[in-house]
């Protein structure tokens, strides 16, 4: 007989059950947390298929600064389509295969959107959510545990308990280290009327801020979702598996549309197997593989589907449409005159590096606790506040020609883009969300466009296993998001002459002092612009069928099947402007309430 605990940990095929209540088609954040809150029902038995594999708890993972994405098993081998805006280039798809998905490798800011991003969702068509409907959601998912009131007025650390949750899975915390240079950052932002926000969490998402880290207060270890929603839970739930290199290739589905099951390739014996779901399947696999299972499964637009002789089961033209990420430039400026210690210093001074290691084995203190080649420090800054053209961009913007943008949307997609366009414009107008954000720890610095217009796609060209999607960004299509990039650019070399930055001594090495006029910016920028900050979102969205919508907001089932649903941040109708993990697992945690509902659960 096998012991408990192999009962409850699955690793191969053949040790699965013949049938489970709820199959959960990927392990990332969103497919954790939902299996995690299923499975609290002793009486519902949950598996997730993961297609990467579990992590070792190696310190790559754990130790926030030795991440190291050069060199991370946790990658798709995935690589977008040329972009044709982006000189066409193509770009690395910057996604995770592993248990806990993107939260296994990620940059751990821990934060939220703005009210406003929230309340765009219900006004484009999503009922039932919006900011106060989530706001439970991210208390429910958190565990905050906050700085010393010593730390948090040397540091400039603004925050508010009452907006955290405490009881929380995921830790949230700050990092006890930072580089001197980034009190600098915080008075040159001041200094140019970008105050720091009682807490950004608290609807607000705006102003020059540390957004909590993903830490773990004691260990000073990464919180993610395969520690927080399946370690933790697992040892004592036999009803709850996960079965990692599993790729799912197609959701089964009866003659009355009913989803009965999924196939899947073990990767690790190239075998194909079926397994059924009594209750559902949800998909969780991601913005990016959601939409290519729905496709593979007969669910898309009938005249892609039929030309790879796909059976159609559902005709949902819009599925891998509005396809959105936070495109990102890098800002690269040598300091001359650089405070010490700085976060080069981690890299090429050897005696630094090896003194702030053994600091953190030992008393888990310094820059080991900060993600390599990141921190915590941002700047989130509306339109109105980046440029004074801030009127004439809203509206050559709500001119754009959106043929021209939008070349293959089927009508249902144009509709609830026009739609969200408005929103967009309006908010931005009125400063309720930030256009744009700075992150810094040192000279270099990612750019990044929260809010785009252009929108990509996700397709299929072919049903053959484990080929990949095709992803186009469709980067800088919009030619406002390429005047909006220039104003970030603007913006932030100003910041750079601010009184307390300028001492530094700043040398712009990328994109380079000589770019200036507007046509050398738009020759440089589709140079230097990278389509995604890895944060795929939206290619599901749930809104009205006649608005692009795939999911029916208020039970998240897909639209003319049954039994199949999705959690996945594929969901949303519109970006945040924030990193999206926090949406994510508030999002999910909502989804596992709504499922159980639905099941008397
Ligand atoms: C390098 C990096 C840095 C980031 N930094 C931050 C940050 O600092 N802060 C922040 O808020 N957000 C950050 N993010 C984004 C955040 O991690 C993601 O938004 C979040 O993980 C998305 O959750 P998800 O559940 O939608 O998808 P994922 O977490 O990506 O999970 C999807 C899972 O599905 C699996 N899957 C895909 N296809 C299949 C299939 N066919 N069969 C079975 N399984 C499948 C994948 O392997 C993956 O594990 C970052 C992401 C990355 C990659």
């Amino acid at each position: 007989a096998r012991s408990p605990q192999l009962r409850n940990i699955v690793q191969r095929a053949e040790d699965l059950q013949a049938d489970y209540d709820f199959i959960v088609v990927g392990g990332g954040a969103s497919g954790l947390t939902v299996a995690d809150r299923l499975t609290e029902n002793p009486n519902a038995s949950v598996l997730v298929l993961e297609y990467g594999s579990f992590d070792s708890h190696e310190d790559a993972v754990l130790v926030p600064g030795l991440l190291n994405l050069t060199s991370t098993p946790y990658w798709f081998n995935l690589t977008s389509t040329p972009q044709l805006h982006l000189q066409n280039r193509s770009f690395q798809v910057t996604i995770a295969a592993a248990v806990g998905g993107g939260t296994c490798i990620n940059g751990m800011l821990f934060h939220r959107g703005a009210r406003a991003d929230y309340d765009a969702w219900e006004e484009l068509g999503a009922k039932g959510w919006n900011w106060d409907s989530l706001l439970p959601y991210f208390y429910k998912s958190e565990n905050f545990t906050p700085t010393s009131s010593q730390f948090a007025d040397e540091w400039e650390i603004k925050f508010d308990k009452d907006v955290h949750g405490s009881q929380g899975p995921i830790q949230a915390s700050y990092p006890p280290y930072q580089f001197p240079v980034v009190k600098n950052f915080f008075h040159a932002f001041h200094g140019l009327g970008i105050p720091t926000p009682r807490d950004p969490n608290d609807g607000s998402a705006q102003g020059v801020f540390w957004a909590p880290s993903t830490l773990d207060p004691e260990t000073k270890t990464r919180s993610y979702a395969r520690v927080a929603h399946y370690d933790r839970a697992v040892q004592q739930r036999s009803n709850y598996h996960v079965l990692p290199m599993a790729a799912v290739t197609k959701i089964m589905l009866d003659d009355h549309k009913r989803a009965t099951g999924v196939e899947y390739l073990a990767r690790n014996t190239g075998k194909t197997h079926t397994i059924c779901a009594k209750k559902e399947v949800i998909l969780a696999a991601g913005a990016v593989h959601t939409p290519q299972i729905l496709m593979l499964s007969g669910i898309g637009d009938p005249k892609d589907l039929a030309s790879l002789d796909i059976n159609i089961v559902s005709e949902l033209p819009a599925v891998g449409h509005n396809f959105q990420d936070h495109p990102t430039m890098f800002f690269i400026n040598q300091f001359q005159n650089d405070l010490t210690p700085n976060a080069d210093d981690l890299v090429r001074n050897k005696t630094f590096r090896d003194e702030q290691l053994a600091l953190y084995r030992n008393q888990r203190q310094g820059a080991f606790t900060i993600v390599a080649n990141g921190g915590n420090t941002v700047a989130f800054v509306p339109l109105p506040n980046i440029t004074a053209s801030a009127a004439s961009i809203i509206t050559s913007a709500a001119a754009e020609n959106l043929t021209q943008l939008y070349p293959d949307a089927p009508p249902s997609v144009f509709q609830g883009y026009r739609a969200q366009r408005s929103s967009l414009l309006q908010n931005a107008r009125e400063s309720r969300i930030a256009i744009q954000e700075t992150a810094f720890n040192g000279g270099f610095m990612p750019l990044t466009l929260l809010h785009p217009l252009s929108r990509g796609r996700i397709s299929i060209n072919t049903t053959t296993h484990l080929a990949p999607p095709l992803v186009d960004y469709r980067t800088l299509s919009s030619p406002t998001d390429l005047a909006i990039f220039r104003e970030i650019l603007r913006f932030n070399r100003k910041l750079l002459l601010q009184v307390p930055l300028a001492p530094l001594q700043p040398i712009e090495l990328v994109p380079g002092s000589n770019v200036t006029s507007e046509t050398d910016m738009d020759n440089v920028l589709p140079g230097i612009v990278g389509p995604t900050f890895q944060h795929p979102c939206c290619t599901c969205p749930m809104v009205a069928r006649e608005n692009g919508g795939v999911v029916n907001p208020e039970t998240l089932e897909v639209y003319g099947v049954y039994g199949l649903s999705i959690v996945d941040a594929s969901l949303w109708p519109l970006i945040p402007g924030a990193h999206l993990m926090g949406s994510v697992y508030a999002v999910a945690e909502r989804a596992a309430d709504l499922i159980k509902e639905r099941w008397n659960m």
